[in-house]
């Protein structure tokens, strides 16, 4: 297993789960995008790198990247959704029930991000970056192999 696959693996999870986002925002009033939670998780992010002796800032910017890549994916599910309705989901999960599950990979996420963070500064990061992906990504649909792409750039310094 290379340096990089836990990271790029808990990225992925993070990817997957916003299926079930997509499905608890379907057919509700709650937006795909809600700033108000993106700036509680990224607060929250900002608080826990410095307990763990990572750069904010560059954790920030890390989570600003998986939040974006969630986006991704409910808008390319409800898209889907929406030209496909025999695709649509039966059951709506609870959004309060998924929060704490993202914040658990978002805790993952951190704690690899501080395992790696020497590799991650070194000229060999964007090699183990690509080999990461291209490992976690074999199992990934086309939509979810976009959203780990768009969130994994950040994490080579
Ligand atoms: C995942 C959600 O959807 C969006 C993405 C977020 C994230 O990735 O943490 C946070 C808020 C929303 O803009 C959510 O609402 O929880």
């Amino acid at each position: 297993e290379g340096a990089l696959d836990p990271l790029v693996g808990s990225a992925a999870e993070r990817v997957v789960l916003s299926d079930q986002v997509a499905a608890a925002k379907w057919g509700t009033d709650s937006p795909i995008e809600d700033p108000e939670r993106e700036q509680e998780v990224l607060d929250g992010v900002a608080a826990r790198a410095v307990e763990l002796g990572l750069d904010p800032e560059e954790a920030t910017r890390v989570f600003r990247d998986q939040i974006e890549a969630s986006k991704l994916v409910q808008r390319g599910l409800h898209a889907r959704w929406t030209a496909h309705p025999d695709e649509q989901p039966t059951e709506r999960p609870d959004l309060g029930e998924i929060r704490p599950e993202l914040d658990r990979l978002g805790e993952a996420i951190l704690v690899q991000l501080r395992d790696t963070d020497e590799l991650r500064d070194g000229p060999s990061c964007t090699g183990h970056l690509v080999s990461a992906y291209a490992h976690t990504a074999r199992d990934l649909d086309a939509l979810h192999q976009a959203a780990l792409g768009r969130a994994t750039p950040s994490i080579c310094a």
